[in-house]
């Protein structure tokens, strides 16, 4: 990775709007501007936080009428110098300045790169630089709280009072050293304990937040199973407002698993249609059995269909297994064609996915068991996968180290062992030390050009 730190451009918005930006940061920016925009005055001369018209020309030929926004180091994004040009929305435009600016002493940067420089420059944490990426992906109130907290640098403050914490007592530890021949603790082995089982326990909480983190990013995953032409794929469609699945009166129409995203109530589902479940030698509809169960297995929320119109007795037990930890949702579909004398049981939905039916109570149903109270209260909670093996790294080491209390470790391994948890915790801001290039590459690769 470059961190010489020379001069980056890229395009800062995406194709098809009526205006384009085109982002320009280093200590050369304005001196590459200013060999391709013509203003009242050079752009190296202008005050930061101010807008100038020009245009864009290459000789004689004017490509555009341009406003060019410039910001002085430190006072930007990145930290550096930097301009921002607004052209006409046209990727020919666009394509035409990034070539003139790379002609004219530029680099085309690297996806994230403007990011990574304002994270050199101080200006953002690693997980605030993450969240930036988050806030951008965002489709969702809950995913926009979560990323909005993490970028405000709410979870960084959590993690760096841990972080001081772990450090006070390392430093405790590691005076007894110094006068290890007169036999003194300085650090209370009970006190100590405390302390590190309540750093423990809110790190236990913050992993425990990863299940409902995640969720809100990815889209929470709801598995509709059932028997084939119980109406799982009519009520996905419902759902969506689309005719995205193939409906018939076929039995085993659905064979892959259909996959679709929608937005209820703030939050994010993942909706999983999948082929009915019964016996079959049809391999083809094995295969699609077997994805079947793969997606319940996934699926945080799975909705068990059942078909009123067939259902005889009470509504039986689904025919897959949960884990503890799954949320079962009991619909019984096709209301509108159950028998004269039929009722509904208790803690059962009843819809009609055909007609639109009992689709709003079923939304509150699946709104309701998402619990995103902390979320919007700004409670930190963990979204990254590369965060919570940091923090599963950073509880182990603190169980090895509270396990090493009880059995007296020495005092120097002690604080050895309290010093890992430290770097574990470290590594999802990257404050402490900087983090390494490859760790660097690998966050910031994901990110868009022009971020
Ligand atoms: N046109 C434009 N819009 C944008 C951005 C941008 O870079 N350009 N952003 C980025 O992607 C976001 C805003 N982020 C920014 C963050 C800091 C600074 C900045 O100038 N910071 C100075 C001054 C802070 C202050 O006055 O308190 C600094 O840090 O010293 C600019 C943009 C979203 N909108
Ligand atoms: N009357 C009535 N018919 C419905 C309702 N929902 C679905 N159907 C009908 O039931 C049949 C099966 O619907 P599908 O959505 O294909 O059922 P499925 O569960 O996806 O079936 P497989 O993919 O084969 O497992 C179709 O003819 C639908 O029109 C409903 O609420 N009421
Ligand atoms: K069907
Ligand atoms: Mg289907």
């Amino acid at each position: 990775m470059n961190t010489d730190h020379d001069t980056i451009v890229a395009p800062a918005t995406a194709a098809g709007g009526a205006i384009a930006v085109i982002r320009i940061s280093g200590g050369e920016a304005f001196a590459v501007c200013d060999r391709i925009f013509r203003g009242r005055r050079p752009l190296a001369e202008a005050d930061g936080y101010t807008v100038h018209y020009g245009t864009v020309a290459e000789g004689d030929r004017v490509i555009d009428d341009v406003l060019a926004a410039v910001f002085r180091a430190p006072h930007s994004y990145t930290g550096e110098n930097s301009v921002e040009i607004s052209c006409h929305g046209s990727s020919y435009i666009v394509s035409e300045i990034l070539r003139l600016l790379t002609a004219a002493g530029g680099r085309m940067a690297q996806p994230g790169e403007f990011t990574i420089r304002a994270y050199l420059a101080g200006k953002l944490d690693l997980s605030q630089a993450e969240a930036v990426a988050d806030m951008i992906a965002s489709s969702s109130r809950a995913a926009h709280a979560l990323a909005s907290t993490q970028m405000r640098g709410g979870y960084s403050e959590e993690l760096e009072s841990l972080r001081e914490k772990l450090l006070n007592l390392t430093s405790l530890l590691e005076l007894e050293l110094d006068f290890s021949e007169e036999d003194v603790e300085f650090a209370d082995r009970t006190a100590l304990r405390a302390t590190m089982q309540r750093i423990a326990a809110e790190i236990d909480r913050l992993r425990s937040s990863f299940a409902l983190g995640n969720a809100i990013r990815e889209g929470v995953a709801v598995a509709i199973a059932g028997a084939p032409n119980v109406g799982k794929s009519t009520l996905l469609n419902r759902l969506l407002n689309e005719e995205r699945a193939m409906v018939s009166e076929i039995a085993g129409t659905t064979r892959d698993v259909i996959e679709e995203c929608a937005n209820i109530g703030g939050v994010l589902f993942r909706f999983l249609d999948t082929a009915g479940i019964r016996p079959t030698d049809d391999r083809l509809e094995q295969m699609g059995i077997q994805r079947t169960m793969s997606s319940i297995e996934r699926a945080q929320i799975v909705i068990h269909m059942v078909d009123a119109s067939t259902l005889t007795g009470p509504v039986p037990a689904p025919d897959f297994p949960l884990r503890p930890e799954q949320k079962l949702l009991t619909v019984v579909n096709k209301t509108d064609k159950a028998p004269a004398a039929w009722r509904l049981p208790e803690g059962v939905v009843g819809i009609s996915a055909k007609h639109g039916e009992g689709i709003d109570a079923l939304c509150d149903a699946l709104r309701e068991s998402v619990d995103t109270e902390a979320l919007y209260h700004g409670d930190p909670v963990v979204s990254n996968s590369r965060h919570y093996e940091a923090l599963s790294a950073a509880r182990e080491a603190l169980g090895q180290a509270l396990e090493g209390l009880a059995h007296g470790l020495p005092t120097d391994l002690l604080s050895e062992e309290i010093r890992q948890v430290i770097t574990h915790l470290g590594a999802i801001t990257g404050r402490g030390a900087i983090a390494p290039d490859e760790i660097l590459q690998n966050i910031f690769s994901k990110f868009c050009i022009g971020k």
